[in-house]
C-alpha cells in the first residue's frame, strides 16, 4: 500500500490527493486540468454518477470472468491505459517505462502516447501489449517513420487521435506559464523531426496538431500499415459510421478527458448513439471520467468492449511509480469484479443495456 504521512488510499480518487501532495503544482495542474471552464472535465464524472445500475438477481454463478480480448489482444480485464503525454513529469527517473511495467504485470494493454518522454522502443522493452497513439503529422514522411517504429517495436494497433485539429485552450497552463517541458525532458519520439538544433530536439513546438488532417489522411494510413487502426475522439454518430466505411477497426468514444473542445457532452452520454450507428461492426472503447468499477460496468452495459483510464494512471505513477500504477489497476479490478457480481453478471458480456437507467 502506498502511504504518505497521513494518507491511505482506498480508491482511485484517493490517489489524486497523494499525487497532489507529491507533484510540483504546475505539473499537477497540467495533468488535472481541462480546457477553459472545465465543463466537460466535470461532466464526464458527473454523468457516470447520474446513471443508475439495475442489478439482475438469483443468477447463480461463480466469480465473474474479467479476461477477454480486444482486436486480437488479450487483456486480463476490459480496462486499458489511455495514452497520456509526458510521464517523466510524474515519475522523472523512468517515466513511461514504469507505467508499461505495471500494465504488463497487470496483463492490460497500454496505449503508448506519441508524446512520451522515453522512446517507443524503450517503452516496448519494459512493456507487455502496447498500442501506439499517433497524432498524424502533416509531414507524412515523418508520420510514416513513426508508424514503422511502432510496428518494429511490436505495437499491436495504432490509435489515431482525431479530436485535436488544434490544441485545446488550457488556462491553468497559461496562468502557470507552462508551455515547455523542463530541461532534460523531451518528446523522445519526435527527435529528428523538424529543424531544431540538437540540444532542443524533441521540443513540444515540433508537434503539429493540425486542422489540415482529414479522412484522406486516414485513408492514406489505412494504405501504409496492416496494423488495426482505431480513431480516438469520436463523438458524432455520422463520424463513427464514416470511420467504419473507411476501414477503421475500432473507435474510442472520447472527449480527451475534457482537454480539447470544452462543453462537449460526457462520453458515457454519447456511447448509446455511437453504438447504434456502429451496430457492432467494430469494437467501441470509451474513456473520460472512469473512476469506479461501477463506471466500467455502465460503459460495458451500454456497448463498450472496454474502457481506458487517463488521469488515475498518472496519479498512481506520481504516487509510487510502477507500484502506484499497479495499485490503481488492482483497486479498479477488485471494484469491477464486485460490481459485476452485484449486477448478477458472470462476465462483461452478460450485462445488458437495460441495466443502466437515466
Ligand atoms: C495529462 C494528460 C495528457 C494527455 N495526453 C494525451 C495524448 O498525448 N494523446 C491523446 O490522444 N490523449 C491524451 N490525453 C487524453 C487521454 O488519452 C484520455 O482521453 C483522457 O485522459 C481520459 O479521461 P480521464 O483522464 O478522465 O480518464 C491526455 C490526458 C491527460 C490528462
Ligand atoms: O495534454 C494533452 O492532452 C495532449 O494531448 C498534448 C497535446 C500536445 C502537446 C502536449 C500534450
Amino acid at each position: 500500500m502506498i502511504r504518505t504521512t497521513h494518507m491511505e488510499v482506498f480508491n482511485l480518487r484517493d490517489f489524486e490527493d497523494v499525487a497532489r501532495e507529491k507533484l510540483d503544482p504546475v505539473y499537477y495542474d497540467y495533468f488535472a486540468s481541462g480546457a477553459q471552464d472545465e465543463v466537460t472535465l466535470a461532466a464526464n464524472e458527473a454523468a457516470f454518477r447520474r446513471l443508475a445500475l439495475v442489478p439482475r438477481i438469483l443468477r447463480g454463478h461463480g466469480p465473474p470472468r474479467l479476461a477477454g480480448s480486444v482486436l486480437g489482444c488479450e487483456s486480463s480485464m476490459p480496462v486499458l491505459l489511455a495514452p497520456t503525454a509526458f510521464h517523466r513529469l510524474a515519475w522523472p527517473s523512468e517515466g513511461e517505462a514504469a507505467t508499461a511495467r505495471a500494465a504488463r504485470e497487470a496483463g492490460v494493454i497500454m496505449i503508448a502516447a506519441m508524446l512520451s518522454t522515453i522512446t517507443i522502443e524503450e517503452i516496448a522493452a519494459a512493456g507487455g501489449t502496447l498500442w501506439f497513439q499517433l497524432y498524424i503529422q502533416p509531414d507524412l514522411g515523418f508520420t510514416e517513420s513513426l508508424v514503422r517504429r511502432a510496428e518494429a517495436a511490436g505495437c499491436r494497433a495504432l490509435v489515431v487521435t482525431v479530436d485535436s485539429p488544434a490544441l485545446g485552450r488550457n488556462e491553468r497552463g497559461d496562468r502557470n506559464d507552462f508551455h515547455d517541458l523542463p530541461p532534460g525532458i523531451f518528446c523522445a519520439n519526435m527527435r529528428g523531426s523538424g529543424r531544431s538544433d540538437g540540444r532542443n530536439d524533441g521540443h513540444v513546438r515540433q508537434v503539429s496538431l493540425s486542422p489540415e488532417i482529414s479522412w484522406r489522411h486516414v485513408e492514406w494510413l489505412r494504405g501504409v500499415t496492416r496494423l488495426p487502426i482505431l480513431l480516438k475522439g469520436v463523438l458524432h454518430p455520422a463520424d463513427a459510421a464514416q470511420a467504419v466505411s473507411c476501414g477503421v477497426d475500432g473507435l474510442i468514444v472520447s472527449n480527451h478527458g475534457g482537454r480539447q473542445l470544452d462543453t462537449t457532452p460526457a462520453t458515457i452520454d454519447r456511447l448509446p448513439v455511437i453504438a447504434d450507428a456502429v451496430g457492432g461492426q467494430v469494437p467501441l472503447l470509451l474513456d473520460g471520467g472512469v473512476r469506479r468499477g461501477t463506471d466500467v460496468v455502465k460503459a460495458l452495459a451500454l456497448g463498450a468492449s472496454a474502457v481506458a483510464l487517463g488521469r488515475p494512471v498518472l496519479w498512481g505513477l506520481a504516487g509510487g511509480g510502477a507500484d502506484g500504477v499497479a495499485q490503481v489497476l488492482s483497486l479498479l479490478r477488485r471494484e469491477l469484479e464486485n460490481a459485476l457480481t452485484l449486477c448478477g453478471a458472470d462476465s462483461p458480456g452478460a450485462l445488458t443495456k437495460d441495466q443502466v437507467v437515466g
